[in-house]
């Protein structure tokens, strides 16, 4: 578990830096997977096409004739499946300009909890997590093989992806101290446990509807499928699988989300109904590969728990602070209070970007768990209304120099957790020859730590500064017109 230091004497703020509370299934906007093409199945014997690249795995093949026989792709498509350096992705057939259509997927062919609740075992569906309920889906079509309307797509997807989930304990253990593993063993547990009430619930008591064993390891490959690869934040459309879609490889050269519609069109000869659609974010010249933007607001932990790869600029460089105020506090009932009116609680969790000035908010919590002593006159109800307007400034001396001494010190416990240091991760990725999965644990404990490093330094040069800060007190003399322009206090004097 990465958390790290509480320190917590009474009526001295407590900081625990830990894990980003992330629900196990929040899923992001447009995304996919990984399917790695080594874990595809593969025959020597494919029939290949002429049209696609001749070492696209047979299963990839006949995924897109099958494309082509529902009329999802035509003559009119401008892309086909290509080997390309992120396993298969789509290659332009022609130029494409930015904003022209690239791809277009019919209704009837999306995967989403609807699908799941009008399917067979619909009727076990209505009480489970809409992601659970379409994982269970993924599992029974699969077994149904040829007479799964989506053969061809399940054939294609791939066996499991590098997500952290699936990393061995040899390989968690190069993450050992970050945000990271903790995360991904609260995921792991997280999956493990709906699994289990999944099978003794659901699973075991309708042996009809499931008359085949779905192991913890299926579960685990369809939970993968769908964090990796399930778009998301489209209209009406939180967590659905668009076949064909979902080969799109991501690149941080897009700096746009907008690329993926629901709209309506023409979805066969006769019919209208809704398409998904997208529109390539980039000019391209034919050859060259589509990509898209997964999701912006992903940290690299974020990334290399969902879809297997880390960017290697620091732009994702991340670390999440949890801020609590201790039980044990003195105070307690009333920063609570203060803490609940400026839409905050008891914990809160401030996400700490590499190169990005520390959030006004996370000061302003950091400050009134300090607050104690002869500032806590500021916890009197007279200040209910205005003390969290008080704190984005520097309260006091003694408070602002006890938030640099906690938080430094929660960052040098951090620090102390990892058990390689920043320049010896460097010189790792300088030498190069790393695995996919070595590089990935490198990249995001080297990044966590350059961010806990940010923040010591931004708290050491603070401490620099106390001496000359100005305080509470002094502001409040200006304001009342009793502070000359040499900063002496002006004394009523009678006339
Ligand atoms: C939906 S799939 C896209 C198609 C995939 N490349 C394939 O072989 O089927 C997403 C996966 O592709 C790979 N991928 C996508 N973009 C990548 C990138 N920029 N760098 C490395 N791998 C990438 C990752 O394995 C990711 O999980």
């Amino acid at each position: 578990m990465a958390s790290l230091s509480t320190i917590h004497p009474s009526s001295t703020p407590s900081l625990i830096l830990k894990t980003p509370k992330q629900h196990p299934f929040s899923l992001s906007k447009t995304k996919p997977t990984f399917y790695h093409f080594k874990n595809r199945s593969f025959s020597l014997n494919s029939v290949l096409s002429t049209e696609t690249d001749p070492k696209i795995p047979q299963t990839v093949e006949k995924f897109w004739l099958w494309l082509k026989d529902e009329g999802i792709v035509s003559a009119k498509t401008p892309v086909k499946p290509g080997i390309v350096p992120e396993g298969i992705g789509l290659v332009a057939t022609r130029d494409i300009s930015r904003n022209d259509v690239v791809l277009e997927v019919p209704k009837k062919y999306w995967i989403n909890p609807d699908v799941a609740a009008t399917s067979e075992i619909g009727s076990v569906c209505s009480g489970l997590k809409p992601w659970i309920s379409v994982a269970l889906f993924l599992l029974k079509e699969r077994f149904k093989g040829e007479e799964s309307k989506w053969k061809y797509y399940f054939d294609a997807l791939p066996q499991g992806t590098d997500s952290t989930i699936y990393w061995s304990e040899e390989e968690l253990l190069e993450i050992q101290g970050t945000q990271l593993l903790s995360t991904t063993l609260g995921v792991k547990e997280y999956v493990q446990s709906e699994y289990v009430k999944l099978k003794e619930e659901i699973i075991l008591p309708n042996k009809q509807l499931f008359p085949f064993s779905i192991t913890l390891d299926d579960f685990f490959w369809a939970f993968g499928m769908l964090r990796s690869r399930a778009f998301s934040r489209l209209r009406n459309q939180n967590l659905v699988l668009i076949p064909f879609a979902d080969l799109i490889n991501h690149s941080s050269k897009v700096t746009t989300e907008d690329h993926a519609h629901e709209v309506r069109g023409p979805a066969g000869l006769f019919s209208w109904d809704f398409l998904f659609q997208i529109r390539s974010p980039l000019s391209l010249k034919a050859g060259e590969q589509i990509f898209i933007q997964y999701d912006l607001n992903k940290s690299n932990a974020d990334m290399a728990l969902d879809y297997g790869f880390i960017e290697m600029n620091s732009d994702r460089d991340a670390f999440t602070l949890t801020l609590e105020i201790s039980e044990s506090d003195e105070f307690f009932e009333d920063k609570l209070d203060i803490a609940e009116m400026s839409g905050l609680g008891g914990s809160a969790y401030f996400d700490i970007k590499y190169g990005q000035p520390l959030q006004t908010a996370m000061l302003q919590y950091l400050r009134l768990l300090a607050l104690g002593g002869t500032d806590a006159f500021l916890l009197e109800s007279i200040f209910r209304n205005k003390v969290w307007g008080f704190l984005e400034m520097p309260v006091s001396r003694a408070n602002e120099e006890l938030i640099c001494q906690v938080v430094r010190s929660a960052c040098k416990s951090a620090l102390s957790g990892y058990h390689t240091t920043i320049e010896e991760d460097e010189k790792l990725m300088e030498e190069g020859n790393l695995s996919s999965r070595l590089a990935m644990a490198v990249g995001v404990r080297r990044g966590e730590k350059r961010v806990l490093q940010q923040i010591d330094d931004i708290f050491k040069e603070r401490e620099t500064e106390l001496d000359f800060l100005e305080y509470y007190q002094e502001r409040r003399l200006k304001d009342l017109g009793l502070v000359g322009e040499q900063g002496e206090i002006i004394f009523w004097e009678p006339k």
